[in-house]
């Protein structure tokens, strides 16, 4: 990165306890949990229909002017979209959602098997304390590298349920390196037809990711919450990727911030919803927007998301392109490289980190 150097990162400890063994053991909130901000009774804010894009016709050359508006006009306003038609079937998409759901409802000690290590970011546990005035999110997690292939780290990649790595029906592959798969090819159509819709050249998002972009997971687990208004289920955030492909299972939670004002996004079963990252707002100059969004709990229901992050290699670097820098708008971000360093740096001091490479 540029002149402004952050703060050194504070190591990550590990948690003492997750969220689910809070709620078994029915202990009252623990006051690190408990939010500070005066945010209160936040839970019933308008439903927004978040503009739905077919990929189908988004990739047909015949069809695709009227979807690639749709696209920009979604990713310009909401930063979002729910996308549909994208060949991944219903079944499969399902049988991800019941994985997930089988993990986290396995024993404690079969999951801590998967357990992160002090100082390290993939496996399974709470919400990662990267300071001590952390006010922790109300979710348990586990997060693993998908590719480059040769650099997942397969002792986190779960055994039971059996699925999870070893043969799904007819198929050598295991469920979630199939769904590696079919993201790659949805998220390099995405990127390409964001690129399409600003009349620039197609892969010019894909290449500034580098040719072994980092995909990482992040599976979420929500327990339920005896006062879902004290806590965040995820705080206010903006994702570090260039895009995220999110799945959601049937409960609702999700909601995002547009003009100050927050909404609750509705879940549709077939659907991905797609957002930009910090990635994306900087090589599009602002013009696409990061959205920032969060997850709140609720008291009768559990709740499980599968996060799927498009990051850029760490090494490459990301700027906005040449061509959507003019004189009526100017350069807004700095090149940036190993973005993922700089934004939990300034997450831990409770700041966005798009402002870091702000010009
Ligand atoms: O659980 C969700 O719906 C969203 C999770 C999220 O924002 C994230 O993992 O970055
Ligand atoms: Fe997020």
């Amino acid at each position: 990165m540029a002149e402004s150097a952050p703060p050194a990162p504070a190591k990550t400890q590990l948690p003492q306890k997750s969220v689910q063994e809070l709620v078994i053991n029915g202990e009252e909130l623990p006051e690190n949990y408990i939010r500070k901000d005066g945010d209160r009774g936040i839970l019933d804010v308008p439903l927004v229909e978040i503009p739905v894009v077919d990929l189908g016709l988004l990739a047909s050359s015949s069809t695709s002017g009227e979807e690639l508006e749709k696209l920009r006009s979604a990713l310009s306003s909401w930063g979002c979209f729910q996308a549909t038609n994208h060949g991944v079937t219903l079944p499969f998409l399902d049988k991800v959602r019941e994985v997930t759901k089988q993990f986290f409802a396995l024993p404690m000690e079969e999951k801590r098997k998967y357990a992160r290590e002090a100082g390290g970011i993939e496996g399974y546990g709470n919400d990662m304390i990267l300071s001590e005035q952390q006010i922790l999110d109300w979710t348990d997690r586990l997060y693993l590298t998908l590719n480059p292939e040769d650099q997942r780290k397969l002792k986190y990649w779960p055994e039971i349920p059996e699925d999870f790595r070893q043969v799904y029906s007819l198929q050598t592959w295991d469920i979630l390196h199939e769904y590696t798969i079919k993201l790659e090819m949805i998220t390099a159509a995405v990127l390409k037809a964001m690129a399409r819709s600003l009349n620039l050249e197609d892969n010019c998002f894909l290449d500034q990711c580098g040719k072994r972009p980092t995909v990482t997971a992040r599976f979420n687990y929500y327990p339920k919450c005896p006062r879902p208004e004290l806590v965040h289920g995820v705080k206010p955030h903006a994702d570090a990727s260039a895009i995220t492909v999110l799945l959601q299972d049937e409960v609702e939670g999700l909601q995002l911030q547009k003009d100050d004002q927050w909404f609750r996004v509705p879940t549709i079963p077939q659907a991905f919803l797609i957002n930009a990252g910090d990635l994306v707002e900087i090589m599009s100059n602002g013009i696409f927007k990061s959205p920032v969004h969060k997850v709140v709990t609720n008291s009768e229901r559990e709740r499980t998301s599968l996060a799927v992050f498009y990051l850029a290699e760490p090494e490459e670097e990301i700027q906005p392109v040449d061509s959507l820098v003019t004189e009526s708008r100017p350069r807004l971000y700095k090149k940036v490289k190993n973005y993922v360093d700089i934004y939990f740096q300034y997450y831990q001091l409770g700041k966005r980190p798009i402002e870091a490479v702000k010009i």
